[in-house]
């Protein structure tokens, strides 16, 4: 299969993301010009990837202002030449759109496959050299830098590798910086990869090639792997593997194998991948899969109990990915399979300490709880401890004495709200755009008129069981930002009841702060 492998350990690769162009192909994704300034900003100045591809030439006004905006920004902070832009065989077009917003550097989109040049362009190879080497020259008379990008060169180093030595022998004494080769279509292995890499480099040891997986196969880490180990070195990435179809290779797990297996070096500071990951997150409005190795919600949680009790002897479970490299923390799952020792982990966390007879019966009632299909977060912990140990040191600081909620149509949701905070009741009312969003208007006003902070809602997640019934219970767990982040949960059959249960538990948090020196009185 692939041959010698190069000695690489301790060499240097380069990176470039193309989150806020490819990641945008992304079906329903479209980043605004706030949008991509501030993502631009993280992974040039925090993450420190080498180039970011932020945009295609001539796509929208509101991608022209975007690409506008992010290269006033590069121009003040000396970072043109790392800004490009995708860019069209089509004579001054693409330049002018780009030279008008700022930009240094044109990625320009050329055939890579004989069937895309005679069957798209409908031109000979010859025309689309000569197409391409007039963009070339006008883009030097521009002051533009030119990188060529092979467009389906997977599929045309498959069926027309003549065709692909041609272009690169036609380009490789043209004023071009980088020829890079994607698998468009996302259709290589990685052994495919790594004979297809190695022929180019050592045909044309001169040029400077990257490689630009897709995941169709979910092969595009492997592949940008085996694309190193033929020699190639710098790569392309999205974060959180956005873009077309099934996306690119995902910026974190290409720097951690990178690092961990090839023992190579990047610029890249690794401590900002989950920052930059959780920025496009919510931008995208793609949610990250809780599984997705490295940024996932869960990836660092244990959930078995028996791994729980082996971190606390000697680090047993223990490898090279931990979580701190990542701004991240080990967590210990809440459910079924948890066992003493993870809910000991989980107290621990909170500064709660119990007897041997009292966590047993806290973990029972865990148990029970997951087998009900219950989702426990460890913020309500304290609560299941003092319900279960039937104490009043995690009281409830705050209830809810009435409440009533209203939608008319044509008119805004309006709620209000009585409720008792420290034996005191206070009201308030309020409209808002939903009938939750009032519920939680007039809360704030009494916070306001308390003067205590309300915490942020950060995230809103719903979740019936499968199966369409209508009077299902619906669960809504709500993640909140004040010092920290922090979820809670509601259950109820009606959605809006489940997401005001949610808010009053957060209430509680926050009051009791999680009062847990009475509780270690116990
Ligand atoms: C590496 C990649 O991911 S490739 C993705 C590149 N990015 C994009 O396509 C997103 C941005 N694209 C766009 O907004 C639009 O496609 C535009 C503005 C560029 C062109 O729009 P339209 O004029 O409406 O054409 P359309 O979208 O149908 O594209 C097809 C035309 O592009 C031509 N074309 C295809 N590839 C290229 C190329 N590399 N250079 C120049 N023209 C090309 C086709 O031959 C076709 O021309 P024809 O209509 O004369 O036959």
């Amino acid at each position: 299969m692939t041959g010698k492998t190069v000695e690489i350990s301790g060499k240097h690769l380069t990176i470039m993301d193309t989150t806020l162009r490819d990641g945008e192909q992304t079906s329903g994704v479209s980043f605004s010009e706030g949008e991509k300034l501030s993502v631009a900003k993280v992974l040039l100045e925090d993450v420190k990837v080498d180039r970011i591809e932020i945009a295609s030439a001539r796509v929208s006004e509101g991608e022209f202002k975007g690409t506008k905006r992010v290269m006033q920004w590069a121009a003040q902070k000396g970072h043109l030449e790392k800004v490009e832009v995708l860019g069209f065989v089509d004579d001054k077009i693409s330049l002018q759109w780009i030279a008008d917003a700022g930009g240094k550097v044109i990625n320009l989109l050329c055939k890579g496959s004989h069937k895309h040049v005679t069957e798209q362009l409908r031109k000979t190879p010859e025309q689309h050299i000569e197409d391409i080497k007039q963009v070339i020259n006008n883009a030097t008379e521009m002051g533009i830098k030119v990188n060529v990008y092979l467009e389906d060169w997977s599929n045309g180093m498959r069926n027309s590798r003549d065709y692909v030595h041609f272009m690169v022998e036609n380009l490789k004494n043209e004023k071009v910086d980088r020829i890079m080769l994607p698998d468009t279509l996302g259709i290589l292995d990685p052994d495919e990869t790594y004979d297809f890499c190695k022929d180019m480099i050592e045909s044309f040891p001169d040029v400077d090639f990257d490689f630009h997986a897709h995941n169709d196969y979910d092969l595009a880490i492997a592949n940008v792997f085996h694309a190193i180990k033929a020699g190639i070195r710098c790569v392309h990435t999205t974060v959180n593997g956005l873009g077309e179809r099934a996306g690119n290779a995902p910026l974190s797990s290409v720097i951690a194998t990178i690092k961990d297996h090839l023992k190579m070096k990047t610029n890249v500071n690794e401590a900002q991948l989950n920052k930059v990951s959780k920025l496009v997150e919510s931008f995208s409005g793609i949610r990250i899969p809780t599984n997705k190795p490295l940024i996932g919600e869960f990836v660092f949680t244990q959930c078995s109990g028996i791994h729980a009790d082996g971190d606390s002897k000697n680090n047993l479970y223990f490898n090279e990915l931990l979580p701190e490299r990542f701004g991240r923390t080990r967590q210990y799952a809440l459910g079924k399979t948890s066992g003493k020792a993870n809910i000991k982990k989980n107290l621990e966390e909170l500064g709660i300490e119990l007897d041997k007879e009292s966590l047993k019966k806290v973990t029972n009632r865990i148990i029970e709880l997951a087998d009900q299909k219950e989702t426990i977060t460890s913020d309500e912990l304290p609560y299941i401890v003092a319900d279960v140990l039937e104490n009043d040191f995690f009281e409830q600081k705050v209830r809810v004495i009435n409440y009533s909620v209203h939608y008319t149509m044509g008119l805004r949701p309006v709620a209000s709200v009585s409720i008792e905070i420290g034996k005191k009741i206070y009201e308030e009312f309020s409209d808002g755009d939903g009938q939750y969003n009032a519920f939680v208007n007039s809360v704030k006003k009494i916070y306001k008129r308390l003067e205590k902070p309300f915490p942020v809602l950060v995230d809103y997640l719903v979740t019936i069981p499968p199966g369409g019934r209508t009077n299902a219970l619906v669960e809504t767990v709500i993640t909140w930002r004040n010092n920290h982040e922090f979820k809670t949960k509601g259950l109820h059959p009606d959605q809006n009841t489940a997401a005001i249960l949610a808010t009053i538990r957060m209430l509680n948090v926050i009051e009791n702060d999680y009062n847990t020196e009475n509780l270690n009185k116990n």
